[in-house]
């Protein structure tokens, strides 16, 4: 018997559909004992979340047109980098943005710091928390094919506020009762406490889909429940269930298997092989050749803005923060030297122009109003437009700025992603003193420096 498929419930609003995709990597690992977190454990050669991208991100899946993907990573080096920097190669290769988190202590934690980073960036971008898809999926399911995620983001859109994708359970089920230990049999033995009716049981899969605007009510319902409560619900849908949300079931995929033991880990194996041409080596194309060579492209770019005189009061934003209660500085639009220089880095890069070009008073002038007095952020996001428009991709950016003000170390991580939502891409920032030399070092002003990696998306022919 196939699953049953809920009803939908809701009419959806018309606003336009996005979809996010939010993969749980943080987990340790523990079942598989490989002493390294599972999302960094080698299938085929290859990391888990990199099998786990590649299976649901756009490159695979016409169609699934996902707009944001969220890794939340465990929060220790070196797995951190080495699992942000498979992200970073995924945002570069499928041109969508790819942003990072910490993950918590249990699933649900680190669902919810998913969920929060698609909350905000669906803030920043605009996006309808009703019209918003969300994909919760585990790194441990590498091999879930996307049409699978396809199925669960449509019956969201079609109603569901919850989806499943599920499959059938093949072996007889039984409750049993661990207290009641049978005495005529080894100690080990439990007592069987009746069996479930296999007909209605489903092995529930990921990814989940659920509408933005549900997912902000579980986790706040969530956030009244115990630690221990919380903790024992092992899915999303289990608090819709709790919630008197109906919870609609779609068909998953035999594929979309757990990784938990090394059993797991070794159909995996044997799955993947036979795929048989598909290619599993990022070594190669689907054909089996080698790449194409793609040679990125590297820019820099500077800006320095003055501190405002004590007479002329100014409101300060700097890297895309507002800084209350510094003295801001003087300059076109917001004066963001660290967002301008990122701007400056990115034309460097790409061959066209600068920021006087694109942006400077003349152009402004005539042929783009719109961005008179833009924000460093709003011009962040349209040198990043440009360049895409210009066939590039953004690999990174780095930003440093020379200032005695403000103090940036605790705000770097919201600055970072402030900064990375309008690029489109990772964004890294730093700041230093110049030891009370020069303009930076007496306070008049602050400088920044910004280098950029563009990856040009027609590569250069292989060479062999
Ligand atoms: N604190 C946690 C725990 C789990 N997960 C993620 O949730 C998914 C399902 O968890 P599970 O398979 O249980 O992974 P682990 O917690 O790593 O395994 P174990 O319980 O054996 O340690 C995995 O993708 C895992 O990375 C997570 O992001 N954060
Ligand atoms: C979400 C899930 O994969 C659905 O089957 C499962 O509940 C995760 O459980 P885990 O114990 O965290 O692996």
């Amino acid at each position: 018997m196939g699953p049953q498929v809920a009803p939908a419930e809701t009419k959806r609003p018309d606003a336009e559909q996005h979809r996010a995709l939010v993969i749980v990597a943080a987990g340790s690992g523990q079942r598989l004992g490989h002493g390294i977190p599972k999302a960094l454990v080698e299938l085929g050669g290859r990391p888990l979340l990199a099998h786990a991208l590649d299976s649901l991100g756009p490159l695979r899946a016409p169609g699934l047109g996902i707009d944001l993907v969220v890794l939340v990573l465990p929060g220790l080096p070196p797995a951190r980098e080495r699992l942000a920097a498979l992200g970073a190669e995924h945002a570069r290769r499928a041109g969508i943005p790819v942003i990072v988190r910490d993950g918590g202590p249990s699933r649900p934690a680190s669902v919810a710091r998913g969920v929060d980073a698609v909350a905000e960036q669906a803030r920043h971008h605009g996006w309808d928390e009703r019209s918003l898809t969300v994909l919760v999926h585990d790194a441990a399911r590498p091999l879930t094919p996307a049409d699978v995620a396809e199925r669960v983001a449509r019956q969201v859109e079609a109603g569901s506020v919850a989806v499943v994708p599920a499959v059938p359970v093949t072996d007889t089920i039984k409750r049993v009762d661990p207290a009641g230990r049978l005495g005529h049999h080894s100690e080990q033995a439990e007592q069987v406490r009746d069996t479930l009716p296999r007909a209605e049981l489903r092995a529930v899969q990921t990814p989940q889909g659920f509408t933005l605007e549900f997912l902000l009510r579980a986790f706040a319902h969530l956030g009244e429940l115990k630690a221990e409560e919380a903790e024992a619900l092992t899915d999303e849908a289990m608090v819709a269930e709790a919630l008197g949300v109906d919870v609609a079931v779609v068909s998953g995929d035999a594929r979309a298997l757990k990784i938990t033991t090394p059993a797991d880990l070794l159909a995996a194996e044997a799955l993947l092989a036979e795929r048989g041409s598909e290619p599993s080596s990022p070594g190669t194309d689907p054909a089996g050749r080698p790449p194409a060579v793609v040679v990125p492209r590297v820019g820099i770019g500077h800006d320095v803005h003055a501190v405002a005189s004590a007479g002329e009061p100014r409101e300060l934003w700097l890297a895309g923060l507002h800084w209350p209660g510094e003295q801001g500085l003087t300059g076109h639009s917001d004066g963001d030297a660290v967002a301008h220089a990122a701007c400056d880095a990115l034309f460097s890069a790409a061959g066209v122009g600068d920021l006087g070009v694109h942006f400077g008073a003349d152009t402004l002038g005539t042929d783009r109003e719109d961005m008179e007095g833009a924000s460093g952020v709003r011009l962040l996001e349209e040198a990043a437009r440009i360049v895409r428009e210009a066939g590039f991709e953004i690999g990174s950016i780095s930003v440093q700025f020379v200032a005695r003000r403000p103090k940036f170390g605790p705000r770097r991580e919201e600055a970072q992603r402030v900064l990375s939502a309008a690029a489109g891409a990772p964004v890294a920032l730093s700041a230093t003193t110049s030891d009370g030399l020069g303009f930076t070092g007496r306070g008049e002003g602050v400088l920044a420096t910004a280098t950029a990696v563009l990856i040009p998306q027609s590569p250069a022919p292989a060479v062999s």
